[in-house]
């Protein structure tokens, strides 16, 4: 177990025993226009759907540095302040490996939006958001964003990685989980 891994703290024993993937999630704000930045991927997985700027967490860094590092590279920005607002644990039909995805709202940053081999930047104002062209899951959890609740998500996916059985979503106080 990646001892980075939160999830243990709200699973139960059977998924506390799959291995974990650790992912970041990073949406910059733009409050004064009602704006977020999503990104519309490229290449790999989820392309051509739009989503915030993330990727794998790498073996030598934190969670956050993480999600730092990414949005870097995948946007031009660097935050300058983020806030943990929520913790997605995927669970794919025949696939031992869960995906554990630490969401993140980048308030302030700095640089220039660029668009990256990975990702095409675009703003979007945060009450119409292009979910038809998101992750089913999207829809279902950002409305705690827009509530500035912290929120839990479980999610039960079919091998073709986008159809939802069955799904835990809930607001949490903290997700410190200490
Ligand atoms: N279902 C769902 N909802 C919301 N967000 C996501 C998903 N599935 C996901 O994979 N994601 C997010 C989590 C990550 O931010 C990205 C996926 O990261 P990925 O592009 O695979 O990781 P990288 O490290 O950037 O990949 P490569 O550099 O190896 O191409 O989507």
């Amino acid at each position: 177990m990646d001892s980075r891994s939160v999830a243990h703290h709200i699973e139960d024993s059977d998924h506390q025993a799959m291995a974990h993937r650790l992912y970041t999630l990073v949406f910059p704000l733009d409050s004064d226009n009602n704006r977020v930045l999503l990104g519309l991927k490229k290449r790999g997985f989820g392309c051509n759907k739009f989503n915030g700027f993330g990727g794998k967490v790498e073996a030598t860094e934190t969670i956050a540095e993480g999600a730092v590092r990414e949005l870097v590279e995948e946007s031009g920005l660097v935050a300058t302040s983020m806030q943990n607002c929520g913790l997605l644990l995927f669970y794919f039909e025949n696939d031992p490996v869960a995906m554990e995805v630490h969401v993140y709202l980048a308030h302030t940053y700095e640089g220039t939006v660029i668009e990256s081999d990975e990702m095409r930047p675009q703003w979007f104002d945060i009450h119409d958001m292009p979910f038809s062209q998101m992750w089913a899951d999207d829809s279902r959890w950002w409305p705690f964003v827009l509530r500035g609740e912290k929120f839990v998500g479980q999610f039960w996916l079919k091998a073709d990685q986008a159809t939802i059985t069955r799904e835990h979503l809930y607001a949490v106080e903290s997700l410190g989980f200490v």
